[in-house]
């Protein structure tokens, strides 16, 4: 089909603990391992002709400087858990503001739902959109929502 012909390159950061997924509080961020929501959402992102490279650290020095990154290396979108840099992380706001790349921000659970600290993200403002609570399963709308978004940029 045509979604194979547009080659975007995309990147999906993972902030801090998110490593540790599937091992505790499932019942909060579900039960698959980061390394399978990864290789999933690559499958599905080359479907849709995107390069998806996926990176996790709970360092938030190393996420900003992917993201310098990824404003000189032909990033075309951005997709980011920011774990709980997001309700800390003036810094990775920054440096998000400063790439002027698109992002949509992604967390597993409903932090509405939760304690009030998580209800407060730095970056929701500046982001193309935010998609909370669906679990792993927002990785991949959020995946479809932006090569449409850009879909949309290349037909105007
Ligand atoms: O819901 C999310 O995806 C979120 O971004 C993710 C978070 C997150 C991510 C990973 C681990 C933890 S806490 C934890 C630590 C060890 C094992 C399981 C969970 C919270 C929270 O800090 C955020 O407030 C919300």
């Amino acid at each position: 089909t045509e979604n194979n012909q547009q080659n975007y390159r995309f990147l999906l950061l993972n902030g801090p603990n998110l490593n540790l997924l599937g091992q505790r509080e499932p019942d909060v961020y579900g039960s698959a391992t980061l390394a399978h929501i990864e290789s999933e959402l690559r499958h599905k992102a080359e479907a849709l002709g995107v390069t998806l490279d996926c990176r996790q650290s709970n360092a938030e020095h190393e996420l900003i400087n992917w993201i310098h990154e990824a404003a000189t290396s032909n990033v075309d979108f951005i997709l980011i858990n920011p774990a709980a840099y997001t309700h800390t992380s003036i810094a990775l706001r920054d440096a998000l503001a400063g790439t002027k790349l698109p992002f949509i921000e992604v967390h597993l659970s409903n932090i509405h739902t939760r304690e009030s600290f998580r209800r407060h993200s730095y970056l929701a403002e500046l982001a193309v959109g935010v998609i909370c609570g669906l679990g792993a399963q927002g990785y991949e709308l959020a995946l479809q929502a932006a090569v449409a978004q850009l879909q949309q940029r290349a037909n105007t």
